[in-house]
């Protein structure tokens, strides 16, 4: 793992770009470790923030000590420094990268001769960018450095992104009326009707499941067609790295093949990183990316409850509840009967202030059989003997976590991907339940008696069988093993 060597031995070396927030830069981040192993340089761009957050809540810096060939640089996202950069105001950190990042990406690319350092690193030799970061490609374009796309997200919800200008032409969008609220258009029967313009989901994807993206009211909606945009454009990379494996999303993988051949299926991230790591070093992963304090405390309160009788409820680093919302989970969970273990980020209640108090009945069942906290180690819990479901707003990497341990999941998808990767459970995968588009206490009390209880052996069984397929994926002569092999040749391959 030497760092240092004469200019030709020295290893090709990766700049990693990702979105700074927390789904991007978690399985990014994985990804750095990954090629870290193999020797290869990495340099991972974050936003400033971004970058002290990792350093306060992951201490990011001394974990990655181990890797002479990691190091992070910064550059500024554009924001406010009081901006809050989360809740209803995470959007606006792509919006103000879109608008500032050109000039500053190129300032940094420039002035440090393509991140070169003083005979220790190569000029970067490739960047992996976030297939979402596409202001950053006239600087690569100029100055001739290549560049492979990669997605968080899974393969059906790219693919259905792909698409859009195919669900335009079919009439399948807008969903959305110009003055509809939210409940309005949930309860449309024209949401129920089967797309027809997105191949390989012909059948089973219905006009609620395509990506939240599409739930605009008019197709020339910026938001829209920024998605589209970005997402054709990962065309132009010369290939495209993804977070799946193939007998997950296999016959979508082979969709997307059709349009980027050079697709490299990899995941999961998060347990490939775990597996490679445990026949090559003593290191257990470097690679927290959590940008929130996690409270170990509830893995305490875990131990003390039987085996397979919790539901872990978390919705992820962007979701917003109303206070509505939030009291109808609360009570369909108490009247559930079962006990769980709720994620409540602090920025995750719109309106919370000067809001009246918990209902006594809703504090005392949680007393009782409940236990919260703003932040857990979501890996460890899921995995954790007491823990028998996930009630989850079906983010690719909660997904993925869930799929790997074997977890059973209720979905309540907020926004973006969420509404297809909901799908996908509940229809293509039968790992669960899908609640989208509703939020109603006695239905959420009957699916969580529905998951531990009555269909419990049901979606065990169907979960198990995922998740073996997934361990065979990242196993030696696996198809995601194989895939991270030829990736790391094609790296090696670009020194100039
Ligand atoms: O208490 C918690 C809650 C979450 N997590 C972790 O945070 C990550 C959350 O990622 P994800 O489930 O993907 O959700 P989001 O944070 O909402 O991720 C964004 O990014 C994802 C990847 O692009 C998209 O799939 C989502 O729709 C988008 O909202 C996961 O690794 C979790 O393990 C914790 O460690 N502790």
């Amino acid at each position: 793992m030497s760092h240092q060597g004469t200019a030709a031995e020295l290893p090709p070396h990766i700049l990693i770009f990702p979105l700074p927030m927390q789904g991007h830069v978690n399985s990014m981040l994985k990804l750095a470790e990954l090629l870290c192993l193999h020797n290869l340089h990495v340099t991972m761009l974050l936003s400033e923030f971004t970058h002290r957050r990792l350093l306060l809540h992951a201490n990011a810096d001394s974990r990655f000590a181990c890797y002479p060939g990691f190091r992070f640089v910064t550059m500024p996202d554009g924001l406010p420094e009081d901006h809050p950069r989360a809740g209803e105001r995470t959007m606006e950190i792509l919006m103000s990268l879109k608008e500032t990042g050109g000039p500053e990406f190129r300032r940094l690319m420039e002035s440090t001769d393509r991140l070169s350092d003083a005979g220790g690193r190569r000029p970067v030799t490739c960047v992996i960018i976030d297939g979402v970061l596409s202001f950053s490609l006239p600087v690569l374009e100029e100055m001739g450095i290549p560049y492979i796309y990669i997605r968080t997200v899974g393969a059906c919800s790219f693919w259905a992104n792909f698409c859009i200008q195919e669900i335009i032409d079919a009439g399948e969008v807008p969903l959305k009326g110009k003055d509809e609220d939210k409940l309005t258009y949930w309860k449309k029967k024209e949401m129920d009707i089967m797309v027809t313009s997105v191949p390989g989901m012909e059948g089973f994807l219905r006009r609620r499941d395509l990506p939240g993206f599409c739930r605009v009211s008019d197709v020339n909606d910026s938001g829209f067609q920024t998605i589209k945009t970005e997402t054709r454009k990962s065309t132009k990379a010369i290939a495209l790295i993804l977070n799946t494996f193939e007998d997950l999303e296999g016959p979508i993988l082979d969709q997307i093949r059709k349009h980027i051949p050079n697709l490299y299926s990899i995941g999961p991230l998060h347990t490939h990183l775990k597996a490679r790591l445990a026949v090559k070093t003593s290191y257990s992963s470097r690679a927290s990316g959590s940008f929130w304090e996690e409270d170990h405390s509830c893995v305490t309160w875990l131990d003390s409850q039987p085996a397979k009788s919790v539901i872990y409820v978390s919705f992820g680093s962007v979701t917003l509840l109303t206070r509505n919302e939030l009291l109808e989970f609360w009570y369909g969970l108490v009247n559930s009967g079962q006990r769980f273990l709720w994620v409540m980020r602090p920025d995750s209640i719109i309106g919370k202030d000067g809001e009246s108090r918990i209902p006594v009945e809703l504090e005392e069942g949680t007393k009782e059989r409940g236990y919260l906290v703003e932040w857990a180690p979501q890996e460890e819990v899921l995995s954790h003997p007491a823990v028998c479901a996930f009630l989850t707003h079906s983010g690719w990497n909660s997904t993925l976590e869930s799929v790997m341990v074997g977890m059973p999941m209720i979905c309540w998808p907020y926004f973006a991907d969420q509404m297809i990767n909901s799908r996908f459970v509940s229809e293509v995968w039968k790992l669960g339940l899908d609640m989208k588009d509703s939020c109603d206490r006695m239905i959420i009390e009957k699916m969580v008696r529905d998951i531990m209880v009555v269909r419990r052996d049901e979606f065990l069984q169907m979960a198990n069988h995922m998740a073996n397929l997934g361990k065979k994926a990242i196993r030696e002569g696996g198809s995601s093993y194989c895939n991270l092999d030829r990736l790391i040749e094609f790296l090696r391959a670009m020194i100039p």
